[in-house]
């Protein structure tokens, strides 16, 4: 251990020196200009940020002592060299790597290698810290015949360290499987199944960190996105890719995604499933297309002294072939003036003139040929495009003839035709057809890499708008059938996929549970036959003792017990999660409250001295805490609108436990949970 300590402190000395070397850089000499000093000036900061030493996580976390030096050739005697793997790269004085950084391809063995393929590795050895002090480690010899596979207490141990604050990273213990998604390549896109607490998150997470560590110039250029089910989801997690040295990755709902309006109204679930469906998409393609006419007069452009006429079946010819190529409409019109200007040339030319471009532009510019284009082509607001499709009973039956029944129109319709866009009462999946309908008159711009988590939930209009933002990128979607809650929550990874536009996508798989502990996952895995027929039970690394406890309590004493369930739960360390159903939400805050018990909401941290957080059923997707207690399941399972959706949302509920869970339950528990 004494050898392993001082490199942790010559490593730190290393880390402050590079910190040091570039807070000693001197722009001045270096920057030609303003603009240039103030980029590199910003560019110094995030690495002065990402050199920051974090007091309490670990430079190093695993050693690998290769057999060989990594890539000299195999000769017998060749020396092997130990790497010390971390969160970044770490060098000394000399520029000698003091700590590998963990996606490097020299620490992929710390990662993959195994007893059947060592991959040249003797000793694998990883790290055990408490408050940031090397206090332990555990050693596999893999190449050892005698030596048999354990499991890691370290990973066990790391799993049940008590939660406070927001969500950590995985670095040290990334299993096998998960690293194979994290490694994936750049340009295929991976979607992940996997069963509550298989690390989908997680795993998302490090593959953005990896993916910007081996493509750093391409996806410094085009961006990524980190897509979360709602705010207080994104909150737990923003801190995992900085605490990785990754600042520049962005975060947001579907919602931010498309937010072209406000939302200020909402749709009955019926309405809200139709204008979600793909067929949407059609109906908006048709509606924005609606203003395209042939022509039926010619134009007429006067120059100077001359008079040029493009005959109608010319124009006709211009048109159909804009209306005929893939391209977005805004496109076409603005081509447009320029095609027939174009025709007008040729008769210049013919007739003997010499006109060049200034002049295309010119006649492209002409009263004449703007008139034209206003009667074939008129320009589109997408907005307003969607206000008439929805106000407009008419225009809606012409577009959706053929897709949509009368009564799904009639769904679909606004009680109150809106008079303008301002006084449009929007809805969320109505900003999502606004969205497609910009997209129809503009491409939306795409980024390198997006990662999609929860994506079970999305409608296929959804699934559209986060596709078009990565139609030339790539993306990682995570999701589990089983935790669908939504009226058009997801029944097959494959149409899911063909509505984001990746139906070549691969899907993997991930069964082994880290979060909940054996007895609890198997509890609420008898679900699974009723809400995801199709789906295995996840197993679990876990075996903790006595983690669940099922407590039926009258019903005038159900809030009491609760209560008390939390002040027990919390004679433990980390954090609590009382969740409920949305509408018990007022009642138990008042209950913790009139107890002395302070809460916390999901979204705000959790600290040593705010443990306790009441989670309503509808936001714990995602989330987990230390200790669990689960307020009345048959309340959960009612607040929902049909009987699968309950079970569902209950699923959820009784998977976000580490280490205990207690159910408190006045009425009787859904029939697959009693014994
Ligand atoms: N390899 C690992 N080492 C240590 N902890 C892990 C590992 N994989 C996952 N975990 C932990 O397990 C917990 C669950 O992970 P995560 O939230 O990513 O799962 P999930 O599959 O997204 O779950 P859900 O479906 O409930 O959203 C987290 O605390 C995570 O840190």
């Amino acid at each position: 251990m004494g050898r392993e300590r001082d490199h942790l402190a010559a490593s730190r000395a290393a880390l402050r020196s590079m910190r040091q070397d570039v807070e000693a850089l001197d722009i001045a000499d270096v920057a030609a200009n303003w603009v240039n000093a103030q980029v590199l000036t910003a560019q110094i900061d995030t690495r002065i940020k990402a050199l920051a030493d974090l007091a309490h996580t670990p430079l190093f976390f695993g050693r690998l002592d290769y057999r060989h030096a990594p890539g000299v050739e195999l000769a017998e005697g060749a020396e092997g060299e130990s790497f010390y793997i971390g969160r970044r790269h770490v060098h000394d004085g000399d520029g000698d790597p003091m700590v590998i950084d963990w996606r490097a391809p020299v620490s992929q063995p710390f990662y993959r290698a195994s007893r059947t393929e060592p991959m040249d590795v003797a000793l694998r050895r990883r790290f055990g810290y408490t408050g940031g002090e090397l206090t332990a480690y555990e050693d596999e010899h893999l190449s050892d015949p005698e030596e048999s596979d354990t499991s890691s207490r370290l990973l066990q141990a790391e799993i049940e360290r008590p939660r406070v604050g927001p969500m950590r990273d995985i670095v040290a213990t990334i299993q096998p499987e998960q690293d194979e998604i994290v490694r994936a390549g750049v340009t295929g896109t991976v979607c992940v199944q996997g069963a509550p607490g298989t690390g989908k998150t997680a795993v998302g997470l490090h593959r953005v960190a990896y993916l910007l560590y081996a493509h750093r110039d391409r996806l410094a250029r085009t961006g990524t996105l980190v897509i979360g089910p709602n705010a207080s989801f994104l909150q737990y997690i923003e801190q995992v890719l900085p605490a990785l040295g990754e600042l520049q990755v962005k975060q947001a709902t579907v919602d931010d995604l498309v937010a072209h309006v406000e939302v200020r109204g909402a749709d009955s679930p019926a309405a809200a499933r139709i204008k979600g469906d793909a067929r949407m998409a059609e109906v908006l393609r048709r509606a924005v297309r609606s203003g395209i006419r042939m022509p039926t007069e010619p134009v007429m452009v006067v120059r100077g002294s001359r008079r040029w006429r493009v005959p109608a079946y010319e124009l006709e010819e211009i048109v159909r072939e804009l209306a005929d190529r893939d391209i977005r409409y805004g496109a076409a019109h603005d081509a447009l003036p320029q095609r027939i200007a174009h025709a007008v040339l040729v008769q210049m030319e013919r007739a003997g003139e010499a006109p060049d471009d200034r002049v295309q532009d010119a006649v492209a510019r002409t009263p004449a040929v703007k008139a034209a284009v206003k009667a074939c082509w008129p320009s589109v607001d997408p907005a307003k495009t969607v206000l008439r499709l929805l106000s407009d009973p008419e225009f809606l039956a012409s577009c959706a003839d053929g897709l949509l029944g009368e009564e799904e129109q009639r769904e679909i319709r606004w009680a109150r035709p809106a008079r303008g866009l301002k006084a449009a009462r929007w809805s969320a999946a109505d900003a999502v057809l606004v969205d497609e309908a910009y997209d129809l008159v503009q491409r939306t711009s795409s980024l390198g890499h997006v990662v999609l988590d929860e994506a079970q939930d999305l409608s296929p209009m959804q699934y559209r708008a986060v596709g078009r933002r990565c139609s030339t990128g790539s993306a990682t979607v995570l999701g589990d059938l089983a935790q669908g809650t939504t009226p058009w929550a997801t029944a097959s990874w494959a149409e899911a996929l063909s509505h984001l536009g990746k139906p070549e996508a691969r899907v993997e798989e991930l069964t082994q549970g880290f979060r909940v502990p054996r007895e609890v996952i198997a509890y609420a895995s008898r679900l699974l036959p009723s809400i995801a027929p199709g789906l295995a039970p996840a197993t679990s690394v876990r075996e903790a003792a006595g983690a669940l406890s099922i407590r039926p309590v009258p019903a005038e004493g159900l809030d009491a017990a609760v209560v008390a369930a939390c002040r027990e739960s919390l004679g433990h360390e980390g954090s609590i999660g009382l969740i409920a159903a949305d509408p018990r939400i007022p009642a138990l805050s008042s209950a913790l409250a009139a107890a002395g018990l302070p809460h916390l909401s999901p979204g705000e941290e959790t600290s040593a001295s705010a443990r306790l957080t009441l989670v309503p059923a509808s936001l714990a997707k995602g989330l987990e805490y230390d200790y669990v207690v689960l307020d009345d399941p048959a309340a959960l399972v009612a607040a929902e609108p049909d009987g699968r959706t309950g079970l569902r949302r209950l699923y959820v509920a009784l998977t976000r436990a580490v280490s205990g869970l207690t159910v408190l339950h006045s009425d009787p528990l859904p029939e697959a949970l009693v014994d």
